[in-house]
């Protein structure tokens, strides 16, 4: 039989601004408590499946690090080698970062808060250099310099976290190592539109849930063998109509 590779995608647990509804990108809040149960959970879908993460990838944010700490020490795999790059962050979302998105759906409207949201190509406004949800300055992008994202689009994630992927995953997946990548909503979308090849347009209808695992079968040319699946499918369905929902939340 052919070799296969296994990749598992975690999106982090429910965070504070998930909770109350605001629209977050790279603003580094923690996790709510309903997040921690998330993540805590995802470590036991993980050990009853009987997968075994060899190493764990993260983005620099802590909802996204915490996560997948709470997830291996639940699966007993909590001693791997990690390896974290601004790459896998959330989309930076720009001046809405910080808003209320039902304010923000209410004061513009649906066609334009679903651009924003999901259009594939489409950026919110940029953020101003000294908004306090800028991410300038910040010491974990110094490598970034004067580069740090204002604002991105689906596209422009797509574009910075390929190179990462095709550089760093892919070469851990082909040493036939079970590769955990824990991220966000958005910057899973990402990566699940490359694996899945789905179009610029359909992508907009893609919604990951918070806290549960879903599990790549790649072939060698990290292509999947069969659809992905979710540890709890039920669950995932679920949790993504409701992030599908969150503008009209009260
Ligand atoms: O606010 C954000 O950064 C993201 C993920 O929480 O939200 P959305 O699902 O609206 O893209």
């Amino acid at each position: 039989m052919a070799e296969t590779y296994t990749l598992i995608l975690l999106r982090h647990g429910n965070s504070d601004w998930n909770q109350k509804n605001l629209f977050t990108g790279w603003v580094d809040v923690g996790l709510s408590e309903q997040g921690v149960g998330e993540a805590k959970r995802a470590g036991v879908l993980l050990a009853d499946s009987g997968l075994t993460p060899d190493i764990l990838y993260t983005s620099r944010l802590v909802r996204a690090i915490d996560t997948a700490n709470y997830a291996l020490a639940g699966a007993g795999r909590l001693w791997i080698d990690v390896k974290r790059s601004w790459r896998l962050n959330e989309r930076h979302y720009g001046a809405l970062q910080g808003k209320d998105k039902a304010q923000t759906l209410a004061e513009y409207g649906p066609e334009q808060f679903q651009t924003w949201r999901r259009s594939y190509d489409v950026p919110p406004p940029p953020i101003a250099d000294d908004d306090e949800y800028s991410q300038l300055g910040d010491p974990r992008y110094t490598d970034l310099g004067d580069a740090v994202p204002r604002t991105e689009c689906l596209k422009d994630v797509v574009d910075r976290m390929l190179p990462y992927w095709e550089s760093d995953i892919t070469v851990d997946l082909a040493a036939g190592k079970t590769v955990l990548v824990t991220a966000h909503g958005n910057s899973l979308r990402a990566l699940v539109k490359h694996l899945d090849g789905i179009s610029d347009e359909d992508i907009a209808e893609l919604n990951i849930p918070t806290g549960i695992p879903l599990v790549y079968t790649l072939d060698e040319n990290f292509v999947p063998t069969k659809p992905a699946v979710y540890l709890d499918p039920e669950a995932a369905a679920a949790g993504a109509a409701a992030v599908a929902a969150q503008g009209n939340k009260k």
